[in-house]
């Protein structure tokens, strides 16, 4: 018959703890914030393990033993806080560990004062550090912003199971501390304990590097669909969704217009303010239509000073008063924010029948546009009206 040696478990556990605290930095590299809290988590947890086997060592009650199991008790809580903080961040919320930071504190500071009395110290620590658990388990149930894997499902059912044996832990030392006299007692609870702490070691580097994958696809999207300078969609990016809602307004026999914009005199910009300005110009033009797009406005940079938007469900008088909002609005802030106006021509073209397609629209809204800066710019003209010379 198998027997499980918990010292064993526990001390193989720091070991691979310890090896994973250096391997994960050096073998994945730089990486980001998410990445760098869990780390620190990881480095934290292993700190505490270390001092908890360490403590053992001394006489029980020592001032040793006393320092190093709170030594203990504040790193374990700290790397948790950092672990609740790498999940934030991968949820792409702000970071934000207020409950577990102060449970660490007041766990820590509780389990110091009262490190004579077994009973209570026992039952002090494990149900906090439960309870810290339960807060990092509610926030990993409620709706990350970003498209998060299944790893996310592996943590929680972790982290409760984790979270079950810390409760248990926390009433056996509390109250039957004949039955568990200290960390290493052969209790069923304690066997449990040694096995899932083991098995969420190794699960919670699994996740680490799971959570880190998917972050590191999200961000190669960002980086292929989006305008480096800007932030707007690229064009690519804008063609692509844009195919999709010309089906859709077909389908569902709503308007659709698509307006091509193009800054006036950018060259002339550049050349007297510097390219600087230039770049501040575009960034700004892109609040701009970020300040005037509703829900279903779709706008990219097309191209240089160039930008394009798709209106959906948006017949002409819809996407002419689009156009004089974001007049309005460059008259509000281009001076005081560039020290000069800035302004654009622009052309409208509207789906006109069902084999319409984008790139036809872009032609009409090209001609447009031309003869817009053709009659002296700072306008936007419809492809469908009779285009003066
Ligand atoms: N600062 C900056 N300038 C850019 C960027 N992309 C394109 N440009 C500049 O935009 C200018 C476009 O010039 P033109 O095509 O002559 O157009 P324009 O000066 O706006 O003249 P009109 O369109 O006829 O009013 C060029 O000088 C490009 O170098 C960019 O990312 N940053």
């Amino acid at each position: 018959m198998f027997r499980i040696d918990i010292s064993s478990l526990f001390i193989a556990m720091t070991i691979n703890l310890s090896i994973m605290a250096v391997a994960l930095p050096y073998f994945m590299g730089r990486v980001n914030r998410a990445a760098r809290y869990a780390q620190a988590g990881i480095v934290l947890q292993t700190a505490g393990w270390i001092f908890l086997l360490s403590s053992s060592t001394f006489p029980r009650g020592d001032w040793a033993d006393h320092l190093l199991s709170t030594l203990a008790m504040a790193s374990v809580s700290s790397g948790m806080v950092g672990n609740a903080i790498a999940f934030e961040l991968w949820y792409g919320r702000k970071p934000n560990a207020r409950a577990p930071a102060a449970i660490a504190v007041v766990m820590t500071i509780g389990y110091c004062i009262g490190f004579s009395d077994y009973a209570f110290r026992t039952g002090w620590a494990n149900g906090l550090l439960a309870l810290q658990i339960a807060t990092v388990i509610v926030s990993l149930c409620r709706a990350p912003q970003v498209t998060v894997g299944r790893w996310r499902w592996l943590l929680v059912i972790c982290l409760s199971i984790q979270m079950v044996v810390m409760v248990c832990r926390a009433v056996l030392g509390a109250f039957y501390t004949a039955e568990f006299p200290n960390f290493y007692a052969p209790h069923v609870i304690n066997q449990v304990f040694a096995l899932s702490s083991n098995a969420m070691m190794v699960l919670s580097v699994v996740t680490i590097l799971l959570a880190h994958r998917d972050e590191a696809a999200r961000e190669l999207e960002r980086l292929a669909t989006l305008d480096g300078l800007t932030g707007a969609l690229n064009r690519r990016a804008w063609l692509l969704q844009s195919g999709i809602d010309l089906a859709n307004s077909v389908r569902y026999r709503q308007p659709l217009g698509v307006l091509l914009l193009d800054l006036d005199h950018f060259k002339q910009i550049n050349d007297t303010h510097g390219h600087g300005v230039g770049d501040h110009a575009l960034q700004m033009f892109v609040s701009g239509l970020r300040a005037v797009s509703r829900v279903g406005d779709l706008f990219c940079r097309y191209g240089g000073e160039e930008f394009c938007v798709l209106l959906n469900c948006a017949d002409l008088d819809a996407v002419t008063a689009y156009d004089e909002r974001l007049r309005q609005w460059l008259i509000q802030h281009s001076v005081q924010e560039l020290g000069f106006g800035l302004s654009y021509s622009g052309g409208i073209a509207m789906r006109s029948h069902d084999a319409d397609t984008i790139e036809m629209m872009l032609q009409r809204a090209d001609v447009a546009l031309y003869q817009a800066k053709a009659q002296g710019r700072g306008r936007t003209l419809d492809s469908a009206q009779p285009l003066t010379a």
